[in-house]
């Protein structure tokens, strides 16, 4: 027997569906009938209130959308880093639907992370902590250096810091693993005319405060260099702002030693929207080593104050004035070009 679908039915079936879509297609399925148009309004204003789907302390919300219309970014959320082979394709994650926000919504945390997080088979290091929350014998977490908030310079333009992580035995409430509880500071996303979309302080940020970790694909650097290479022809033709980050851990001599590749372009977390500054911008890059992890984290701290509603921003890079897309920082010391990543 042929059985027909009902209005309530079709609409059931769009709420599972349409929280799946990119814009492109949701835009398509919007114009096919009214009732699809007013969920569709519903899923954009959902998506736009909050680009971490729930799973910051804070919503991040998108702001200025009147400017090309478009109301929010998409990409596929992750608090963390991650391996690409644990990227799944962005349309089998849903976002904006009527349901509680989830984790479901971003890439699974604890898998993903496996390479950052799991100790390291046959090393000993790592704190003996029970419970850190009291602050040890002395009222001051064992865990953290004497120098506490310093970092260990690493070279030119790049700070390293030591935090507690899979072969300590303290928990996550831990004072030195400040990065690895997520976003904890009010933040908004705007769109520039200009420059696109760029991370806002919502709140005051003080120096020396972190901000957020810069998460998204964890790239060998042939593959980095790959995607380098289609993200340049597509940036340049104005239908891509790529999100790659090369970044370099230096030995004293600063000679380097390690390249690291995060590419958050279609993977990634709120970091994605800091946008370049000639000036160096607000924010401070730090290669984040947790005990007994093989990888490094890229984190932001505050440089200094931030108000709030100050855009932040960090240099990308050395620009050279005769290459690489136009800059819009605005800083008396704009060399004109962004720095562009020699591959
Ligand atoms: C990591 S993304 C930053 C977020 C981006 N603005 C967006 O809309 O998604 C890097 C891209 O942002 C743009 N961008 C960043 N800083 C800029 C600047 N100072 N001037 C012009 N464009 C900038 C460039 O398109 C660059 O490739």
């Amino acid at each position: 027997m042929k059985k027909t679908l009902d209005e309530s039915g079709l609409l059931r079936v769009a709420e599972l569906v349409l929280p799946r879509l990119p814009p492109s297609d949701l835009a398509a399925a919007a114009s096919s009938c009214k009732a699809f148009g007013r969920e569709v309004a519903s899923i954009s204003s959902r998506r736009a209130s909050d680009a971490s789907r729930g799973v910051e302390s804070h919503p991040i919300p998108f702001f200025n959308p009147t400017l090309d219309g478009q109301p929010y970014s998409f990409f596929l959320y992750t608090r963390l880093p991650v391996l690409p082979s644990s990227s799944m394709p962005l349309s089998a994650r849903p976002w904006g639907g009527v349901d509680q926000p989830d984790k479901s919504r971003t890439l699974d945390d604890a898998s993903s992370m496996s390479a950052f997080a799991s100790p390291i088979a046959g090393s000993e290091s790592g704190c003996g902590c029970k419970d850190c929350s009291f602050g040890g014998e002395l009222g001051i977490c064992p865990c953290l250096s004497p120098e506490e908030g310093a970092f260990l310079a690493s070279g030119p333009g790049m700070e390293l810091m030591l935090e507690c992580g899979a072969n300590c035995s303290c928990g996550d409430e831990c004072l030195n693993r400040s990065t690895q509880r997520g976003v904890s500071v009010k933040l908004r996303i705007v769109k520039d005319e200009k420059k696109g979309w760029g991370l806002h302080a919502a709140q005051f940020i003080a120096r020396g405060q972190f901000v957020c970790e810069y998460a998204g694909e964890f790239l060998t650097t042939e593959e980095a260099r790959r995607r380098q290479r289609t993200y340049d022809e597509l940036a340049s033709a104005g239908k891509l702002s790529p999100a790659l980050l090369v970044v370099r851990e230096h030995l004293p001599s600063g000679k380097a030693c390690l390249r690291v590749n995060i590419d958050a372009t279609k993977v990634g977390n709120i970091a994605r929207f800091i946008n370049h500054s000639c000036d160096g911008g607000n924010l401070l890059t730090v290669l984040v080593r947790s005990n007994g992890s093989l990888l490094p984290r890229l984190c932001f701290f505050a440089m200094k104050d931030i108000l709030d509603g100050e855009e932040l921003a960090f240099s990308y890079g050395v620009s050279d004035h005769r290459r690489g897309l136009p800059c819009y920082c605005g800083s008396p010391s704009c060399v004109g070009r962004l720095p562009s990543e020699e591959t």
